[in-house]
């Protein structure tokens, strides 16, 4: 078994073996890495270095199993370089207030969970008057990415991040010869970003959702033929993951009752907290994400079952009622098109707010890399991430991703089926959040004056709030309740 004693002989060392550290703590050992590795619960430490305490010797890499968390840290050498992995939140802070003790002056630690960056602003600047570095480190690729290759956004010192560059750079998927992977600014920035990874593949997956409900309400199509209708799109601009996983769910039957697997999942889907972190902070920053919005409440909204419930039995539907006359071809096309707009605004929101969070915090995060570094090994990645690259690599002050001439182009060749979309939805009562809510967010942006001006003299006339004018420099208020003269304020 390719474990060794704890004296002190790994280069890293993971603390947290569920789903995630395991597999990149497998990855970590295959790369040639010796690994000490340790979990609260022995019983995953064991089940780890059992399994697959063969595998990295093939490659040069180690396990070092370990019990303690004495022991753990002793096991890796100095300065010490230590990933935690566990449950975000509480637990990690746990595990923090556990280890800083037994560590020395300059080691690093690493939580490469899904903190909340402002957990990790905090811990940053608790172990840095320690005398130690922390580094937020945010992974994506789920279980399979982390074995084989995730996506990795690292936020901390440059020292800090010189010193896990080689481990990192080895571990991570690659693209074109390119690491996904990147020091994508100081401290909070990396999980900032990956924050903003998530609520971006919130809106995807509630776009496909959609765009799946529209094909089986609207035009009748079986799971199985919706499957092989992704399968195509994955073929073209869609390319993407979970467009690829969407046929292979779709495709899946239950082994118990024989029905479409889409079938018998309860209609109620979970969240863990980074969608609604990225509304809430962009709520903060006052940047407008409609999709990934549109998607958490629409997350929300599957779990609210009494409510649900309510408004069933008072406005029943049936799959009659659903049917509009379409024509299929017609109409699968234009719910792709759709779906691509759609995807291109909640990516341009996404880009937007991580240009200001990145202002906001002096994060001065490239949006170019960070485009690059999702092209591989994490969920949202895409064939369309390539156009985004593409598109800061020529404008790296960029507006608006939806200027660029590429999306320029796909959103006019789309806005109409968009519409199209939107409009036969809301004819047949099946919701779209999110394709409808990025059709009004593209419109609002484009639009030469917008009904806000109306809000601005409802605000002066219940609260004396004032407003700009359009002809002149100032800030006005019109005495409502008087004889309505303006002032200048
Ligand atoms: N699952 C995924 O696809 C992804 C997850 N992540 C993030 O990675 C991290 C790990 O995720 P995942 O592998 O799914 O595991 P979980 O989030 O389910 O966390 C389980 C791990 O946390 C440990 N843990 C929980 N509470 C404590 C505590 N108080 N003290 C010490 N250890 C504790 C568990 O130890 P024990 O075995 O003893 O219970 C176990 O090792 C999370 O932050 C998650 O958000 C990031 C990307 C993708
Ligand atoms: O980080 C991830 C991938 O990058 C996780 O898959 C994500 O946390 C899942 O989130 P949720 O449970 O809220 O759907």
């Amino acid at each position: 078994m390719a474990t060794s004693s704890t004296d002190a002989t790994a280069t890293i060392g993971m603390t947290g073996l569920a789903v995630m550290g395991r597999n990149l703590a497998r990855n970590i050992a295959n790369h040639g890495h010796t690994i000490a590795v340790h979990n609260r619960t022995t019983a995953r430490t064991t089940a780890l270095v059992e399994e697959f305490g063969d595998e990295p010797t093939e490659h040069g890499g180690a396990f070092v199993a370990t019990e303690s968390l004495e022991e753990f840290v002793a096991a890796i050498r100095r300065p010490r370089a230590i990933i935690i992995m566990v449950k975000a939140g509480e637990p990690t802070d746990a595990v923090i207030e556990e280890l800083v003790p037994l560590l020395d002056e300059g080691d690093i630690v690493v939580d490469a969970g899904n903190a909340h960056f402002t957990d990790t602003l905090r811990r940053q600047q608790a172990l840095e008057s320690q005398g130690l570095h922390f580094v937020g480190m945010g992974v994506s690729g789920g279980e399979e990415g982390a074995l084989k290759g995730p996506s990795i956004m690292v936020g901390g010192s440059e020292h800090a991040f010189e010193v896990l560059e080689p481990v990192v750079m080895s571990i991570t998927a690659q693209v074109d010869g390119t690491p996904c992977a990147a020091h994508v600014g100081p401290d909070g920035a990396g999980h900032f970003v990956k924050m903003v990874h998530n609520g971006i593949e919130y809106a995807d997956m509630q776009l496909i959702a959609e765009s799946y409900d529209l094909l089986r309400s609207v035009a009748g199509l079986e799971p199985a033929e919706i499957a092989d209708v992704f399968d195509e799109w994955n073929a073209g601009d869609l390319e993407s993951f979970l467009i690829e996983m969407t046929a292979d769910v779709l495709r899946h039957t239950d082994a118990a009752t024989g029905k479409p697997f889409v079938d018998v999942v309860r209609d109620a889907a979970e969240q863990k907290g980074t969608g609604r972190w990225t509304v809430q902070s962009a709520l903060d920053l006052g940047v407008p994400i409609t999709g990934i919005a549109e998607a958490t409440f629409a997350r929300s909204l599957s779990g609210h079952t009494a409510q649900r419930a309510a408004a069933q039995k008072m406005f029943s539907t049936t799959t009659e009622d659903q049917r509009v006359e379409v024509d299929r071809d017609t109409f699968v096309d234009q719910v792709r098109a759709a779906l691509y707009a759609a995807k291109v605004v909640a990516y341009a929101q996404g880009f937007d707010q991580i240009a200001a969070g990145s202002e906001e915090h002096g994060w001065e995060v490239d949006l170019g890399e960070t485009a690059t570094i999702w092209r591989g090994g994490c969920i949202i990645r895409a064939q369309f991430l390539d156009r985004i690259k593409e598109a800061y690599a020529s404008e790296p002050d960029l507006t608006t991703l939806l200027t660029t001439p590429y999306f320029v182009d796909a959103v006019k060749d789309g806005v109409d089926a968009w519409r199209e979309v939107v409009a036969t939805g809301a004819r047949a009562g099946v919701p779209t959040p999110a394709i409808s809510s990025s059709l009004a967010y593209f419109d609002g942006l484009r639009r030469t004056r917008l009904p806000a001006a109306l809000i601005q003299g409802l605000r002066d006339n219940f609260g004396a709030h004032t407003y700009e004018r359009t002809d002149r420099e100032g800030t006005f208020h019109t005495t409502w309740a008087g004889d309505r003269t303006e002032k200048e304020m």
